[in-house]
């Protein structure tokens, strides 16, 4: 069956990107949230990010109209039930997530497969919570998503083929570089680079070096786009810390263990770019250390 139209749960920052490069490629495209405000932020911010590709001459006047026109909104989940394919892409908690598969259960047709966007959990377990195992699959997409090339495929052990030949279609009707990962905590990426981020933090915490040292060096010194803690605040303190969780959990090993600055942070309320504050604080014109 050929995909045509999607459902996107949740509309922060994942959502947003992913309804966009959707939108652009040509499928039809609704999305849910919570609140009517993090819907109107998520339409407006496409309509910004569009506006880039455009000045940039990546997309046309037309292609930006027609993508725009492709994606609705609305507040009720059970609207996404006729979509032909689901991507969670809510907060990482994993009963956030089986809730959502849960209330969207009765609702959906009997074809549709069900995706996550999740960066770690166990794509088996949320699977196994669903009346459709065979057509679950992890749905990884990288932030910025209008802008990196990869998206992580994960089968979960019920998984079957035909689910993942379709996912692999859509990848490629993106325009996007699939990698296959095995369902394991953090799968392939954010189980190396996440240790990475943590570590930094620790550097932090131990006085090794200070916010911007430590981001500069990993700048200058690796290539690295971003440093790591301009990164942490970039994806989320939040996220990053969820994502060490299920490490540290999932593998049972202390070298996962979540640096307990990284805790005090989120327990602040400081989670990086969308508080406007993390490592930095990001209220003035440029971003000030925050250590
Ligand atoms: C946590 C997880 O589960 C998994 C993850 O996602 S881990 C995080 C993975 N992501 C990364 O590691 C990102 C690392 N950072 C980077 O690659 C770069 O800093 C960046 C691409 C984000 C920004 O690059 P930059 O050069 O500093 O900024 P900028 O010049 O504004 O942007 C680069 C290009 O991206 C475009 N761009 C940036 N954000 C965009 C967005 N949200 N939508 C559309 N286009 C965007 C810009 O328009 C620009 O386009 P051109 O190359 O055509 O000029
Ligand atoms: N940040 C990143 O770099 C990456 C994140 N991911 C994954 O993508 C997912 C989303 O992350 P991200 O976009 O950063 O998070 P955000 O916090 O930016 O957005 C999550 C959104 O989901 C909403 N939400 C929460 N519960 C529900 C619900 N029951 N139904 C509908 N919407 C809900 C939140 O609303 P409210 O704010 O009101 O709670 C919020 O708008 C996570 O699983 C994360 O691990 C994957 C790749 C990269």
């Amino acid at each position: 069956m050929e995909i045509t139209s999607v459902g996107i749960v949740g509309a922060g920052q994942m959502g947003n990107g992913i309804a966009h490069v959707f939108a652009l490629a040509g499928f039809d495209v609704l999305m849910t949230d919570i609140s009517q405000d993090a819907l109107d932020k998520a339409v407006a911010l496409i309509d910004r990010n569009l506006d880039r590709q455009l000045s940039r001459g990546k997309i046309s006047e037309e292609d930006k109209a027609a993508a725009l026109k492709r994606i609705r909104t609305t507040l009720k989940l059970t609207d996404l039930g006729q979509t032909d394919l689901i991507i969670e892409a809510a907060t990482e908690r994993e009963t956030v997530k089986q809730a959502i598969f849960e209330d969207l259960q009765p609702h959906l047709k009997p074809t549709t497969i069900l995706t996550s966007n999740t960066s770690s959990i166990s794509i088996t377990r949320l699977a196994s919570r669903t009346d459709r195992p065979e057509k679950f699959m992890g749905f990884h997409f990288m932030n910025p998503v209008p802008v990196m090339q990869l998206v992580e495929l994960i089968r979960g052990i019920a998984t079957d083929d035909a689910t993942y030949q379709a996912m692999l279609k859509v990848v490629e009707k993106l325009g996007k570089t699939a990698a296959s990962a095995e369902d394991f905590p953090a799968f392939i990426v954010n189980r190396i680079l996440m240790p990475m981020i943590n570590e930094a933090v620790y550097t932090l915490y131990e006085g090794v070096g200070n916010v911007r040292s430590i981001d500069e060096s990993l700048k200058l010194g690796a290539n690295h786009p971003m440093g790591p803690l301009e990164l942490a605040d970039f994806i989320g303190l939040d996220t990053c810390l969820a994502i060490m969780n299920v490490l540290h959990e999932g593998l049972a090993d202390t070298k996962y263990r979540p640096c307990p600055l990284l805790t005090k942070y989120v327990e602040a309320g400081w989670l990086g770019r969308k508080t406007s504050r993390g490592f930095y604080d990001y209220r003035g014109e440029v971003p000030v250390p925050t250590r």
